[in-house]
């Protein structure tokens, strides 16, 4: 049942791609303003998760809800409400950061400002290149921008982090951060651990489609009895994570 403390809700997600199951009945809750980490090694099945819950990908059976609104359904509303970084962002490489911003912006009624932006992506002196012109990791934080930029309520981040630079990286996190602070929800797919940790309040392993574990990043360490949640994620999944880029 959806209560109003749920922010994104996940009942029996199940979604196979030429009869082999990807993901297979997902149950996940993320509490209002909770920051929630999904964990898991390549092809364990987190951007097909996070993408069903983003009403991105039909599920072949179970239903998502975002704010108790139905992400396909109602997909205009989860819009205003949602933001979404993918791994993968399409956008129109002529545009420059500036004008892709401004443009995520006016789809939204009180967005925040472009120079906020892009200052929270570290962004300000790219303003006037290019997207196309960009390296991968520009690239990514003006994607992460823009999922920002009509002040949502809830965010999904799919490896935030993967392919930034140390200090990107923290700058990422600190944004994270704030968006806590200001009590955003928000779902975190992520392949590192130390960011894991820093910033997640409950994690998700999933494994070969499925949530094999849920909890507090100390409370998985303690409850296999490893020395860290890397040790940890190893003692569940029989996996190491590969290293972030
Ligand atoms: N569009 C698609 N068509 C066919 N198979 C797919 C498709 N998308 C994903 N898969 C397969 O589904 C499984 C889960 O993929 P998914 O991308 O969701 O995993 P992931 O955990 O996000 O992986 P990674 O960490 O490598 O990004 C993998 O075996 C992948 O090959």
């Amino acid at each position: 049942m959806t209560t109003t403390d749920t922010a994104l809700l996940a009942e029996g997600l199940t979604k196979s791609y030429r009869g082999t199951p990807a993901i297979v009945e997902l149950n996940l809750r993320v509490g209002v303003g909770e920051t929630l980490g999904l964990l898991g090694a390549n092809g364990a099945g987190k951007t097909t998760a996070v993408e069903m819950i983003a009403g991105l990908r039909a599920p072949d059976h179970g239903r998502a809800e975002v704010f108790g609104l139905d992400p396909r359904r109602d997909r205009a509303q989860v819009r205003q409400i949602l933001g979404v970084q993918l791994q993968h962002a399409y956008l129109h490489g002529a545009l420059t950061v500036g004008e892709l911003i401004d443009l995520y912006r006016s789809f939204y009624p009180d967005p925040r400002g472009s120079a906020e932006l892009l200052e929270l992506v570290g962004l300000a002196d790219q303003r006037r290149i290019r997207f196309e012109k960009l390296s991968g990791g520009q690239q990514q934080r003006v994607s992460i921008a823009l999922a920002l930029a009509g002040r949502p309520r809830a965010v999904i981040l799919d490896e935030l982090t993967t392919g930034l630079d140390p200090r990107a990286r923290r700058r990422m996190w600190e944004t994270i951060e704030q968006l806590r602070d200001e009590g955003v929800t928000v779902l975190l797919v992520s392949h590192t651990m130390e960011e894991v940790e820093r910033l997640c309040d409950r994690v998700a392993v999933l494994d070969a489609g499925r949530i094999i574990a849920t909890g507090t990043p100390s409370g998985l360490v303690e409850r296999v009895g490893a020395d860290s949640l890397d040790d940890a994620f190893v003692a569940l999944t029989g996996t190491e994570l590969e290293a972030p880029e």
